[in-house]
């Protein structure tokens, strides 16, 4: 069920210019798990001037939704998805609920917004949700997700990692991973879940906060938006932040307690062909993909100057991006991952088996 709230639509729509934008919405994905400071941090976020054209979707669980209540400033745009969560049972609600916002956007019922951001329930899987952002035509064509913020709390953090998976998931998705609360933990508390989450998720810039105190900024700041610029791909990847794992060898890399949760890198200067490619990644996704909770990287193939871009999020693909040349001095294959339970090793011997085979393949 989806129930809209406090649609005010104070002010006037900027009239007729956001209407079939060419433009893709930008959309930041706010997950963490229950009691985590997400809905804090929203606050603090939206205080801001320059976030007041955005429109803000909260996702509650339960019969009483609270979450918009707190929600206090700039959400003339506020729509709350109920009685469910959005990663399963009210998926197709928030895909109505985006289009929606854009239709009253462009018909004046809604003020103007320029970005959007989605705050989910405290044990929604984030990657469901980013999936719609992929996959989803209704949602892909108009939205793009500009980021997916995790909080985490300093205080019960830890804990929350080793008894739910979803905790460790949502972990493996943030571009950016705040933890919040470090004004009440115990000295070294913080400091150490940095320090774990740094290693779960090596890609991810990890900021600790206080009562929600994070500027736009600083949230935007630590995301890349654009992977055009050789120096924005390398932010991107931090490809140097993982542990590299061993072509042909047991390629170990890291293991967090609690979940089998493991990155690592993988970097080879072989080529692979277009056609190779295509193959390992359809055979990776679709047999391994519930384990991959994400890969992202730079993949030399056969034939082409510059390396192709890859990010995936479980059996999702984002849309490959061409670069027209290497953005780094060694044009090399680097693919940075994060499973859950898929050791290093078997994608090694996967990558290395494809890499072998259709050396004469094709573009395609
Ligand atoms: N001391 C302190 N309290 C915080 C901080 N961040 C959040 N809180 C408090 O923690 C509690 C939970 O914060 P929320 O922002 O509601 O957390 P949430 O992730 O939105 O919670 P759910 O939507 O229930 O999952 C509230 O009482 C906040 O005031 C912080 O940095 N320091």
């Amino acid at each position: 069920m989806s129930r809209t709230v406090r649609l005010r639509g104070v002010g006037p729509a900027q009239a007729g210019g956001a209407e079939e934008g060419v433009e893709r919405v930008p959309a930041t994905l706010l997950t963490g798990f229950l009691g985590s400071g997400k809905t804090t941090l929203l606050n603090h976020l939206l205080s801001h001037p320059e976030m007041a054209d955005t429109a803000v979707v909260i996702n509650e669980f339960g019969d009483v939704a609270i979450d918009h209540l707190l929600v206090e400033s700039a959400i003339e745009n506020a729509v709350v998805l109920q009685s469910g969560c959005i990663c399963c049972t009210v998926r197709g609600d928030l895909v109505d609920t985006l289009t929606d916002l854009l239709a009253k956007r462009a018909s004046g019922a809604l003020p103007f917004f320029s970005r959007i951001a989605i705050e989910t329930t405290g044990l929604a899987d984030p990657a469901s949700i980013v999936q719609l952002f992929v996959a989803e035509p209704l949602v892909a064509k108009r939205f793009r997700l500009r980021a997916v913020v995790t909080t985490v709390d300093a205080v019960n953090g830890a804990g929350q990692l080793d008894a739910f998976a979803e905790a460790g998931r949502q972990v493996a998705l943030a571009d950016l991973l705040v933890v919040t609360k470090s004004d009440i933990a115990e000295p070294g508390t913080a400091a150490a879940l940095v320090d774990r989450l740094s290693r779960l998720n090596p890609g991810a810039s990890v900021l600790a906060i206080e009562q929600g105190r994070l500027s736009p900024d600083a949230l935007f700041g630590a995301v890349p938006d654009t992977l055009e610029t050789g120096g924005a791909v390398g932010a991107w990847l931090k490809a140097d932040a993982f542990e590299p794992a061993d072509v042909g060898g047991a390629g170990s890399g890291r293991s967090a307690h609690g979940n089998d949760i493991r990155a690592f890198a993988l970097e080879t200067s072989r080529s692979i062909s277009a056609q190779g490619l295509k193959r390992w990644l359809g055979s990776i996704l679709s047999l391994r993909g519930a384990a991959l909770l994400r890969m992202k990287g730079l993949v030399k193939v056969e034939g082409l100057d510059g390396p192709i871009v890859l990010h995936a999020v479980q059996h999702v693909l984002h849309p490959p991006l061409r670069l027209a040349r290497w953005p780094t001095a060694d044009a090399t294959t680097k693919l940075v991952f994060i499973t859950n339970g898929l050791p290093a090793a078997g994608l090694l011997a996967s990558f290395e088996a494809f890499c072998q085979e259709d050396r004469a393949g094709g573009d395609d």
